[in-house]
């Protein structure tokens, strides 16, 4: 018997929840047991700080310095919380199968039907835009804090209706609440948006073999697109920039967008290519769009 294998994970519910389901699929697919090891970031206990700290990157480098400290051998992450550049000490040694990718509504009816003037929360930039091209005459108000909380400013009444991710929501329990689930034509998701994604040290070669067991090559190409499109156009988490790729192993499509935060302009191209060459496919639309002007529109943007 070997000993169990220690997952670094947030103590958050979503978190867990994520944390379980890679543990209990890569036991099933390689034998090997695994104990999750929760940790409390510094993310965590200062939350209200999380902007001048820049970003959920935050959660992401504080589990990274657990598995460079010997704590954990892995780590799960919300792979859309990843920053575009990886550190090389740390492998992504694999990306499961994406759960849904789309975003959606959690309030009382769907967007079309709310009141003009209806108050809708969201932090991201991302959302507001694509909210403002759909429903210009909604009042669109920052939230921060978990899903719980921001879904609670519904449920209180100081919020008509607040915008998650499908994933996450699912990952808490919460899909009774959604009134609506976006199709990605209407409001492209995040960049890796749904896909988790599985660290180890990039020098432990047997667990990064070992991890690859639970890797899905398609999610994998997918979000390379979606990913190569964010660092091609130099942007963060928090910019308006929206990338979809799908695919069948042979051939990947790709559609992203960068919009004014204010909806009033935006640009949106799709492309497709053989999936190998997923990273090219999405550098070369971020080039096709910044020739119509998407850096422009980023630029608009506080950063
Ligand atoms: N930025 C926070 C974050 N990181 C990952 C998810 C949801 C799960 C996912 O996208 O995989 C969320 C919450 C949200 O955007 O609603």
């Amino acid at each position: 018997m070997s000993t169990p294998l220690r997952l670094g994970t947030r103590r958050s519910l979503m978190a867990t929840t994520q944390s379980g389901i890679v543990a209990e699929r890569l036991t099933a697919l390689t034998g090997r047991e695994v104990e999750l090891v929760g940790v409390t970031t510094f993310g965590d206990v200062s939350r209200a700080h999380l902007t001048q700290l820049g970003g959920t990157g935050v959660f992401v480098n504080d589990l990274r310095g657990r598995l460079l400290a010997g704590e954990v051998d892995f780590a799960v992450h919300s792979l859309k919380d990843l920053p575009t550049k990886q550190d090389e000490r740390i492998a992504l040694a694999a990306i499961p199968e994406r759960d849904d990718p789309r975003d959606a509504l959690v309030g009382p009816v769907r967007l079309r039907d709310l009141p003009p003037g209806a108050r809708v929360g969201t932090g991201s930039p991302r959302r507001v835009a694509q909210l403002r091209l759909l429903r210009p005459d909604l009042d669109y108000l920052p939230i921060r804090g978990n899903a719980d909380t921001r879904i609670g400013k519904v449920t209180s009444g100081e919020l008509d209706a607040v915008v998650l991710a499908a994933a996450g929501l699912a990952r808490i329990r919460r899909t009774g609440e959604i009134a609506q689930v976006f199709e990605v034509g209407e409001m492209l998701p995040a960049p890796g948006q749904g896909a988790l994604a599985v660290e180890c040290l990039a020098d432990r070669d047997d667990l990064v073999e070992l991890l690859s067991a639970v890797d899905d090559p398609l999610t994998r190409a997918a979000v390379d697109a979606e990913r190569s499109v964010l660092a091609a156009l130099e942007a963060g988490c928090a910019a308006p920039v929206g990338a979809f790729a799908s695919g069948d192993g042979h051939i990947l499509n790709l559609t992203a967008t960068v919009v004014a935060v204010d909806g009033a302009r935006s640009v949106r191209k799709s492309t497709s290519g053989p999936s190998p060459a997923a990273v090219e496919l999405g550098r070369e639309l971020a080039a096709a769009m910044i020739a119509e002007g998407a850096d422009t529109l980023m630029g608009e943007q506080a950063h």
